[in-house]
């Protein structure tokens, strides 16, 4: 496998047709997964040359953190729909590769599973949920167990309308559980109904869409964790998010799934860089899929890339080594990235290295 695209082509032979389009699917018209590309096509890097790149690192430190380079694997759900073993397996390859591991809420493992097989480090992301106990009793167990953040989705109120999965009917499989939660709180996400998608039901049902800024304090108050906000796509949000003590945020248009016709992330990402000013991380996701795109982001001002569906392709094709092997070749395609670039240090990544001429 050369390259992401080759892992992408290898897991749609080994996923059921509904599984496939479940991952891949956007919500509406897949307008905000199409810009993600898009936004990053767009760019190019200007480089420069007979610079020293003998010696190139990528290693980096994301909250104390080390890394082999500034790559994260983003939250997703039910990794178990990918490769048998699921988050099990991630946490093995991230720990391989030198990667952050973000665990969904809706992991289909254990947190304490999840740490047992992982040598690199963990963060827990959370929905807000009506049932706010289940997200105290999650955020401990996460602390317990070794986590070092929760990153709390902040652009899913609800579950946005995914055509793909209502066009197939799209529910959790039943024997894929989100085993961090009382199976009460899931039930509705494993019923299928013609004509909807079990997982928007279930979150119209479970999230709780009248949370505000204000409620951010009630949660830190019950974590020592530090709290990262996933989903800011703009200036205004990102310096709230500041305001109500968010240690970062993650510029991120959730691959497409939430609301269409969103900015795409990359085009968001400078705004929200030049709001934090340095005073928080500033991770991103989206159509991440090659390490000339890590370096843009890089460019434009990303403390961590991250990336979804990569990994699950990786999972589909090889369990724990296929996922490994997704993050390695984007950790390698970045050290090449910097060294064609001539810039054998991160610190030498920066705006000047790019253009969208
Ligand atoms: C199958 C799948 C499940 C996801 N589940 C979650 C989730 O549980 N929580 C969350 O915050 N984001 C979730 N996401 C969004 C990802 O965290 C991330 O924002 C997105 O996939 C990044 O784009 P990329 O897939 O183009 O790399 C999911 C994405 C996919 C594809
Ligand atoms: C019933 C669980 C809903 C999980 C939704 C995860 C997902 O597909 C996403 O966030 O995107």
């Amino acid at each position: 496998m050369l390259d992401i695209a080759s892992y992408e082509s290898a897991a749609q032979g080994v996923l059921t047709e509904q599984v496939w389009d479940f991952i891949q699917g956007g919500s509406g018209s897949e307008s905000a997964l199409a810009a993600n590309r898009a936004a990053l096509d767009r760019l190019r890097i200007r480089p420069r040359v007979l610079v020293d790149v003998s010696q190139c690192s990528t290693a980096t430190t994301v909250l104390g953190a080390p890394l082999a380079a500034p790559l994260g694997v983003a939250p997703m759900a039910y990794h178990r729909l990918a490769c048998p073993d699921g988050e099990t397996a991630t946490a093995e390859a991230a720990g391989k590769a030198g990667s952050l591991l973000t665990v969904s809420m809706f992991a289909s493992r254990t947190l304490e599973d999840i740490a047992a097989a992982a040598s690199g480090p963990l963060w827990l992301q959370l929905y807000w949920l009506r049932e706010r106990q289940a997200l105290v009793e999650l955020a401990a167990r996460a602390a317990a167990a070794g986590f070092q953040a929760l990153v709390l989705t902040v652009d899913a109120p609800r579950v946005a309308r995914r055509p793909r999965d209502v066009r197939s009917g799209f529910s959790v499989p039943g024997d894929i559980r989100a085993v961090n939660l009382p199976a009460a709180l899931m039930s509705s996400s494993h019923r299928r109904t013609e004509g909807a998608s079990a997982i928007e039901k279930h979150s119209r049902e479970q999230f709780d869409s009248s949370i505000t800024w204000a409620d951010l304090a009630w949660l830190r108050e019950r974590t020592g964790l530090p709290l990262i906000l996933k989903g800011v796509l703009t200036a205004e949000d990102a310096r709230l998010a500041l305001a109500h003590g968010a240690s970062g945020v993650v510029v991120s248009n959730h691959g497409g799934r939430q609301l269409d016709s969103a900015v795409a992330s990359a085009d968001a990402l400078p705004e929200v860089v030049d709001a934090v000013a340095g005073r928080a991380l500033v991770a991103v996701d989206g159509g991440i899929r090659h390490g000339g795109d890590l370096l843009k982001v890089l460019a434009l001002g990303a403390d961590l890339a991250m990336v979804g569906r990569p990994v699950f392709w990786g999972l589909a094709q090889g369990g724990a080594t296929g996922a490994a092997e997704v993050l390695r070749l984007l950790t390698e395609e970045l050290d090449e990235a910097m060294a064609l670039s001539g810039c054998p240090r991160l610190t030498e990544i920066t705006r000047a290295l790019i253009t969208s001429r």
